[in-house]
């Protein structure tokens, strides 16, 4: 039997070869549950040893030193070689090996194809008729256009019904007419619609006989095909630099009285006829496939943004050493830390809970898509309130997850050499994007609230809710029964959730019999609202890892995955425990033991620390990072890095000449006077 952790090569640095020595699972079965299977787990690797052998695949020199244009253009380079050669070196077979192989190779800066991946495709796979599928959808496939989806305005993103470019039907040359009227309403944010893409989908409010129909799809051509100049009527450009996410070309988009035919709606499920005549959709939120697509993906893909930066924030720790815990030994690895372990290893368990969640909600996700395409609606409510809730709840913690890696750090941690800041504000983006997060947190809310009524007014809730409709124990029973069991865990967390939805409903509820129009006691009880979609959803979190853990067979593996979600649930119920000290629910006691098994968990992941992040798989070419290097030897890596830099190419700048010498020599002569 070889070493349990696969990363262990002659030559590391023993710090971190010490680490790996004590693993007590395979860290490759463990890929096997954070990626869904062995094959998908085997086929990364492979993936990844493909690209190592293609030189032009790898980075000119290390991205934080390219300019913007650079960037953009490294990744449209690589974006040339990856396409033309796609099947016959790598053979990527789907849409997770086609993300990993961007990921290697590219990066989350973005690149010229990313929105024609993530939304162009899936809104025309989703909303296209199998007539303008044969039209568009297939040449996006083969890559012979370039599209995006362009819904966002400067003055509107959340509140869609309020977009102001419309689509106003022509009845007599049955065209609509595309219009932006208002500097407002010029097209702003979508991904690649600045430079890269000559057609994109853009969603314009339908006039039909001066009646707003609301939001709907439609097919625009923006440049030509061949010499990609825009289009007459239309203007368009890139919005400027932004925190990260730089190698992608976010744009505007003005359309001047644009005329398109009637067949460029995108028809599948919505219809106006030649005559005018509008032919509703089976729900009225079928056109919004294309952002609960993203949303239903987003917590693998913050899980991965959090475990990068996790990777490198331990691996650097396990070499990392300062200070003494025993004065009498040498200085320690700041992972022996307490204070570190507490920094760091909860943010693990939740990457791998947003896994686990993930991988929930995108088979869900699929069912819908496929109950969709067949007309079939009942499950929409249900995956738009959990995608909302867990898009909300998973990439504001996965911030906090990345900026605690960052600082677990101390100053190198703010180098981009550590490339956490730039994963932090790829990342951010994703807590505004898709829908701002409290705005996503209200639509949950909605939900909630409907489940709530219906339990008040005696009726039986089930699915995600069926907890509001269960029996409840008036306390909690953690700690207060002869077996140890995660059940009591999540009773509690059941429990309180329940309390706070049932708050935030009363609350509603007596605003509303006092008179006030439902929008603004909605309003006045916002903040109360979103409490109860977080813990509602952090509850699913954490039922998801649950039945995750239940269902592993392999002993080692269970038990490994079983200490994190020990720590995770001591951890966030830490997190939320006011809401349950407030009624009794938990005592002060409980609350002692809780703490203390949270840092009996801490001592029980220290051994497995790296093992656990380097089960993610990360390469280096992925990882970007000069602290997560995979053999530890970071410090004569962060030298040669440094060389890197602009200001190295001389000695003197000119600046010294041109600014220093004087200012120096002007304060000498004043000195001497
Ligand atoms: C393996 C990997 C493979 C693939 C990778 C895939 C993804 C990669 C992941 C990451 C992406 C990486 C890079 C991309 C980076 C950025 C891309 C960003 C793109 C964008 O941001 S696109 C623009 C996104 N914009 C928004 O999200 C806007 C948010 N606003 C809205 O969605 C709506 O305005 C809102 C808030 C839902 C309100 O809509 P509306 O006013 O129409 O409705 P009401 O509030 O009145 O509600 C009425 C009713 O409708 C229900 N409802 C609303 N939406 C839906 C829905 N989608 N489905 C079902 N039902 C819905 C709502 O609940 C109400 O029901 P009720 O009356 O309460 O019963
Ligand atoms: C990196 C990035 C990539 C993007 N890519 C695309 C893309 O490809 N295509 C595209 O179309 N768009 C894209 N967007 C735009 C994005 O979808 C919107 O910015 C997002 O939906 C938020 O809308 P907004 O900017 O109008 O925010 P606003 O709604 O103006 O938010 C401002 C504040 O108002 C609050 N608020 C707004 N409405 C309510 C409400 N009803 N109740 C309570 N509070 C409220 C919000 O919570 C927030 O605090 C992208 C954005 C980013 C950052």
């Amino acid at each position: 039997m070889g070493n349990l952790n696969k990363e262990i090569r002659d030559g590391d640095h023993p710090d971190i070869t010490e680490e790996r020595l004590k693993s007590t699972f395979d860290t490759h079965k463990m890929a096997a549950q954070i990626y869904n299977s062995q094959r998908a787990a085997d086929r990364r690797n492979e993936i990844t040893s493909a690209v190592l052998k293609i030189p032009e695949l790898q980075d000119i020199k290390p991205l934080p030193f390219l300019s913007r244009e650079e960037k953009v253009e490294e990744a449209a380079r690589k974006i040339g070689i990856l396409s033309e050669h796609l099947y016959d070196l790598v053979n990527v077979n789907d849409g997770a090996e086609l993300y990993h192989l961007n990921n290697v190779v590219i990066g989350g800066e973005g690149n010229p194809l990313a929105l024609h991946g993530v939304m162009f495709i899936p809104v025309l796979q989703a909303q296209a008729t199998d007539e303008q599928k044969k039209k568009w959808l297939y040449r996006a496939m083969k890559r012979e256009i370039i599209g995006t989806y362009a819904q966002t305005e400067m003055g509107h993103g959340s509140n869609l019904r309020k977009l102001e470019t419309t689509a106003t039907y022509d009845k007599a040359t049955e065209e609509f007419v595309l219009n932006s009227p208002t500097t407002t309403s010029m097209k702003w944010w979508p991904g690649n619609l600045g430079k890269s893409t000559n057609y994109a989908v853009v969603v314009a409010t339908l006039i039909i006989n001066e009646k707003d129909y609301g939001p709907h799809s439609f097919m625009v051509q923006l440049r030509d095909e061949n010499t990609h100049k825009p289009l007459p009527n239309i203007e368009v450009g890139d919005i400027g630099p932004k925190m990260a996410y730089n190698a992608t070309d976010n744009g505007f988009l003005k359309l001047n009285h644009l005329r398109i035919p009637r067949t460029n709606m995108l028809m599948k499920h919505v219809k106006v006829e030649k005559d005018g005549t509008y032919i509703k959709p089976p729900h009225a939120k079928m056109s919004y496939s294309a952002m609960v697509h993203v949303r239903a993906h987003m917590n693998n893909t913050m899980a991965y943004f959090l475990a990068s930066s996790l990777t490198i924030a331990v691996r650097y720790s396990s070499i990392r050493r300062q200070g003494h815990i025993n004065p009498k030994e040498p200085e320690v690895k700041v992972l022996e830390y307490q204070t570190q372990q507490h920094r760091l290893f909860p943010h693990i368990a939740r990457a791998y809970a947003f896994s686990f969640a993930g991988a929930e909600t995108v088979r869900l996700y699929e069912k819908v898509k496929k109950d969709m395409e067949s007309g079939e609606t009942e499950l929409m409510a249900d995956l738009h309130a959990l995608t909302s809730g867990l898009k909300s709840v998973v990439t504001y913690l996965t911030m906090q997850g990345i900026e605690q890696a960052r600082q677990s750090c101390g100053g190198h941690g703010y180098s981009m050499a550590s490339y956490i800041s730039e994963i932090y504000g790829i990342a951010i983006g994703g807590c505004t994007y898709e829908g701002e997060n409290m705005v996503m947190l209200l639509q949950l809310a909605r939900y909630l609230m409907k489940a709530a009524k219906a339990v008040k007014e005696g009726k039986k809730v089930e699915g995600l809710v069926g907890y509001l409709s269960a029996p409840d124990n008036r306390h909690s029973l953690i700690d207060r029964t002869p077996e140890k069991s995660y059940d009591t865990y999540l009773k509690t967390f059941e429990h309180i959730a329940r309390q706070q939805i049932f708050r935030a409903f009363d609350k509603l509820e007596k605003m509303l019999t006092s008179g006030l129009p439902h929008s603004e006691a909605w309003n006045k009880c916002s903040v109360e609202l979103t409490r109860a979609s977080r813990l509602h959803t952090r509850l699913f979190i954490a039922q998801a890892f649950a039945r995750r853990v239940h269902d592993v067979v392999d002993f080692h593996i269970k038990e490994a995955l079983d200490d994190l979600l020990h720590l995770h649930l001591n951890y966030e119920l830490l997190d939320v425990a006011s809401y349950a000290l407030e009624d009794g629910h938990l005592c002060g006691e409980q609350m002692n033991f809780i703490r203390s098994e949270l840092y009996r968990s801490l001592g029980k992941i220290r051994p497995n620390a790296v093992s656990y992040v380097d089960a993610w798989e990360l390469s280096d070419m992925e990882l970007r990072s000069v602290l997560g290097r995979r053999d530890g030897h970071v410090y004569e890596n962060l030298y040669k890095w440094a060389q890197n830099s602009s200001l190295n190419r001389t000695d003197v700048l000119p600046v010294f000449e041109k600014y220093l010498k004087p200012l120096m020599m002007s304060a000498r002569k004043n000195s001497k006077l």
